[in-house]
């Protein structure tokens, strides 16, 4: 039996119940995504790892549950604030091996950003609460949330008796906030063996680029993270009593920050926009298509104003162009009212967005070399030292007209009974070339969250209606993608 939805498209007979199932859960839903949401896996924060290596433990017990086989694989160790911090393992999931059926690798990440109420949260940022039908928490939209409602769909075919129409591999990290470092390793090992079956890999890590209209994102962009470290003594100063006596590391700090990038956003780096493909006629209709409203963008953040004038030109920076973002000084002095020292280490960060065709080592040595000019005019008797986080993250794009976001774009209407947008991010998830690389397969990006979701931010969310027609979208991709006919090689 089948149904038809508000606009007479038919519903599949096994999505009417699974649906059913997941608005009957909604409650239990959201209780396991607060209990996700306790866990402080903050990646960034070596105190707490252990916290991390938590969570991949507890979603190891929910693939458990149903009746995956799982394996919490070591990648080693990493070195973090000059203190060697043994690695979250990764979490590798196989439910099903039936040979008549499309197998697909799902992705998603367990760590989170820092997040402290006194950054300016309206509740605790790691006890999910529920305000106006949205449910604020660190990680409950980047990705908590979307990994939660893979699980759920599953569930929710297992719960009503529907077979579940394709096998499913899951890969589940915990360093995706902190450049994914160790992961690309595994996977390249991980390749004619855990991998050699997959036909398709979906990753729901990415946005709606507004609030009503779902997506599926076609690219993303890579990333390269920089600490600029500056030492001027041995400890804090009072600056009283050295003030006029010491060459300062913060002003030093100070003045390469300021030589990095223009008050438009352009990169002072030469070189660094040599390799940006050029802008094609065709790719330039596309901006002109996608439903994107500035001001509401511009509103909802309270900015001042947008840093260009049309909506194409603002969709070009954030998904075409590269950018440079400064992101804070570690050492530096942030609390309330004055304290008067002479900070004795600054760690200058940033970070910039790669496009497709820049390859991070690349512009890794430009900016390294840009540093290490700007610092030989200074002439500063300081210590100087350029920091990288891993190898960076390449950009990624792909052409969406294909079998896989097509069956996607179906599910979409199913749940939300109209078209979705075909969107890029500005953000970066490092490992879906790799993922890409190591299937030899097409890779989609399946957004759960809304534009306005405020990942890293303060106040993150996802509304409780992302967060269940987001499941339900979930279920019927699985039904969508398992019609395909693939041809064996
Ligand atoms: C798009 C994804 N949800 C995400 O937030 N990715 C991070 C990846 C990152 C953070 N530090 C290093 N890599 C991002 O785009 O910032
Ligand atoms: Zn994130
Ligand atoms: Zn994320």
């Amino acid at each position: 039996m089948s149904k038809a939805t508000k606009d007479q498209r038919v519903l599949p007979a096994p999505l009417v119940k699974i649906f059913s199932y997941v608005d009957e859960h909604e409650k239990k839903f959201i209780e396991t995504l607060s209990q996700a949401v306790s866990i402080k896996s903050v990646s960034a924060d070596p105190d707490l790892r252990n916290d991390v290596v938590k969570m991949m433990q507890w979603a190891q017990v929910k693939l458990i549950e149903l009746g995956a086989t799982t394996e919490l694989c070591d990648i080693g160790s990493q070195v973090l604030s000059g203190k060697t911090v043994p690695l979250p393992p990764v979490l590798l999931g196989s439910l099903g091996n039936n040979p008549k059926k499309n197998t697909i690798c799902l992705y998603g990440h367990l760590d989170v950003q820092p997040a402290d109420i006194s950054d300016g949260w309206d509740s605790e940022p790691f006890i999910l609460t529920e305000r106006n039908s949205k449910l604020y928490g660190r990680g409950s939209t980047d990705d908590k949330g979307p990994v939660l409602g893979w699980l759920h769909a599953i569930e929710a075919y297992q719960k009503t008796g529907t077979d579940l129409p394709v096998n499913l591999k899951f890969v589940f990290e915990g360093m995706e906030e902190s450049g994914s470092i160790g992961l690309d390793q595994l996977l390249i090992k991980k390749k004619e063996t855990f991998f050699n079956d997959v036909d398709y890999v979906c990753i729901s890590d990415s946005y709606w680029l507004g609030t009503e209209k779902p997506c599926l994102t076609y690219g993303l962009r890579g990333m390269c993270c920089f600490g600029i470290e500056i030492e001027g003594s041995s400890k804090d100063l009072h600056s009283g009593m050295y003030g006029g006596t010491v060459y300062e590391a913060m002003s030093d700090l100070i003045f390469i920050l300021n030589q990095l990038v223009d008050l438009k956003g352009n990169i002072l780096i030469p070189g660094i926009n040599e390799d940006i493909e050029p802008l094609s006629d065709k790719e330039k209709e596309l901006y002109d298509k996608i439903q994107f409203d500035v001001d509401a963008y511009i509103n909802e953040i309270s900015a001042s104003q947008p840093l260009q004038e049309t909506k194409q030109q603002l969709l070009m920076n954030n998904w075409r162009y590269p950018s440079l973002s400064i992101h804070g000084i570690e050492g530096a002095f942030s609390g309330p009212g004055f304290k008067t020292v002479i900070p004795r280490k600054v760690i200058g960060k940033f970070s910039i967005r790669l496009v497709p065709n820049q390859d991070p080592l690349k512009i890794s040595k430009l900016v390294k070399d840009y540093i290490k000019s700007i610092w030989e005019k200074r002439q500063s008797p300081n210590k100087l030292e350029i920091i990288t986080e891993g190898d960076g993250g390449n950009p990624w794009m792909t052409d969406p007209f294909n079998p896989h976001y097509l069956a996607a774009h179906k599910a979409t209407e199913s749940v939300y009974n109209i078209e979705p947008d075909y969107t890029r991010g500005g953000g970066s998830i490092p490992v879906t070339l790799t993922l890409q690389e190591v299937t030899g397969k097409n890779v989609l990006l399946l957004p759960m969250g809304s534009g306005d979701d405020g990942a890293h931010s303060q106040n993150e969310k996802i509304e409780v209606r992302n967060y269940i027609e987001g499941t339900k979208l979930m279920a019927a991709y699985l039904y969508e993608v398992s019609k395909i006919k693939i041809s064996s090689p």
